[in-house]
Formats: C-alpha cells, structure tokens, sequence
C-alpha cells in the first residue's frame, strides 16, 4: 500500500493510521475534529471493556487493536470523573450526596505504530459539573456534564461548540502537533525520534 503523509506533517507511515472504535458518535467527534489534517481510516471493532487507569486502559486497547489491524492505530479511552469522587469514574445519583459536584471530562488517544510498538498516549481534559440532565440524549453523559464558562450542558451545545473545547478535541490537537513535530527531524530519525519526542508529548494533559 503507498505510504500516508499527514497533510502538513512529514510523519510518513507505511500504512494511514486506522481509528479504531465500535462508538459512532466518537467516530463523527474525531471526523469532524481532524478534518483532513491526518489522513485516517476507521472501523468499528468493539474492543474489551478493561479496568485500571485510562491512561493504561487506553494503552491496551491500541496494542490489542494494532494486533487486529496489523498496522497503524489510534483509539481513545474517555471518561467523565468526579472530583468528589477523587477523580473516580462513577454515577450521578452517586454525587447526590456530595456538596462539590465537580467533575472533568477526559479523553486519552493512543497511537501505536505497529502491533510490536509501544503506544504513546495523549491526554484532553475539560472541567465542568454534574448537573441535572438537559440536552438529546444520544451521546453518552453529554446531558449531565455541564463545561465550566458555559451555562449549556455539552448535549445542549451546537456541536461545533462542544468540539472546540471538549476533552476529545483538546487531546486530538496533541496528536496533530505530535504529527507535525516529525517534520522537524531528519527522515532517516523520524520513527524513532518520533517514539523519544512522545515520551514528553505523554506527559501533556492539555487544560
Ligand atoms: O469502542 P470504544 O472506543 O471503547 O467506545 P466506547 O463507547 O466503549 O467508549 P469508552 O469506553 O471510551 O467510553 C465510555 C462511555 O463514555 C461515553 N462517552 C465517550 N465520549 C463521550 C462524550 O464525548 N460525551 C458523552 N459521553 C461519552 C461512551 O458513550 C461510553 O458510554
Ligand atoms: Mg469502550
């Protein structure tokens, strides 16, 4: 297969990265984010619900689904924590009892390269509050999360909205720019400078 440039990037892969996901609504977020900067492809593979930390949750889930595609992948693990809850995933009658319901949307991508590379991961975080649901129902917890500056729930905001500021579209730019950084570097260094430049780029949680 030729090989896929990012557009505006000189990360050249052998195969475009394939986003792997069974959530469509994810898919239409990440379409409509990504434009044309990343040349990608998805299909819809329902992979294990797996417990732990996103960060390793999301992690895993590439290495299984670069094992599956055999290529280039990118998935994302999301999830909608709770302050009081010291930052726990959990329910909102949960918060009931709780004075302080803040709480933060997070979203963390892994890229892996291949199914014999470690994946790099990139986190998007949105802080905001649980509030009674308002909005369409037909996307998740986007009801009840209300962003903080905003008087809107997530499911109430146009879409073009929500996808400037959301936890999905701020961890999304760290991947462009992780895209992009591989410009810098000479074509021979690019994979491996690519995995060392990610080590830092990991660490980031865009706020
Ligand atoms: O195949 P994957 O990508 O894992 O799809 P999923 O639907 O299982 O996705 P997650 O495990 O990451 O998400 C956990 C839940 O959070 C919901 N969710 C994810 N992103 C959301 C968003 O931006 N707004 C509202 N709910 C969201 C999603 O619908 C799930 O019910
Ligand atoms: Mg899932």
């Amino acid at each position: 297969m030729a090989a896929a440039r990012a557009a505006g990037s000189g990360l050249v892969l052998s195969r475009p990265v394939t986003f792997v996901t069974g959530n469509a609504k994810k898919l239409e977020e990440v379409r409509a984010i990504l434009g044309d900067s990343i040349p990608f492809r998805s299909i819809k593979l329902d992979l294990p619900e797996l417990q732990g930390e996103p960060e390793d949750i999301s992690k895993e889930k590439a290495r299984l689904a670069a094992k599956r595609v055999n290529g280039p992948v990118l998935v994302e693990d999301t999830c909608l924590c709770f302050n009081a809850l010291k930052g726990l995933p959990g329910l909102n009658n949960l918060l009931m009892a709780y004075e302080d319901k803040s709480a933060y949307a997070l979203c963390v991508f892994s890229l892996a390269l291949g199914p014999e590379i470690e994946p790099i991961t990139f986190m998007g975080k949105t802080p905001g509050k649980i509030v009674p649901p308002r909005g369409p129902n037909d996307f998740g917890w986007d009801p009840i999360f209300q962003p903080d500056g905003y008087a809107q729930t997530y499911a109430e905001l146009p879409k073009e909205e929500k996808n400037k500021i959301s936890h999905r579209s701020r961890a999304l730019s760290l991947v462009r720019s992780h895209f992009a950084q591989a410009d810098n570097a000479p074509t021979a260094l690019r994979a491996t400078t690519t995995n060392r430049a990610v080590d830092k780029l990991s660490q980031v949680c865009l706020e």
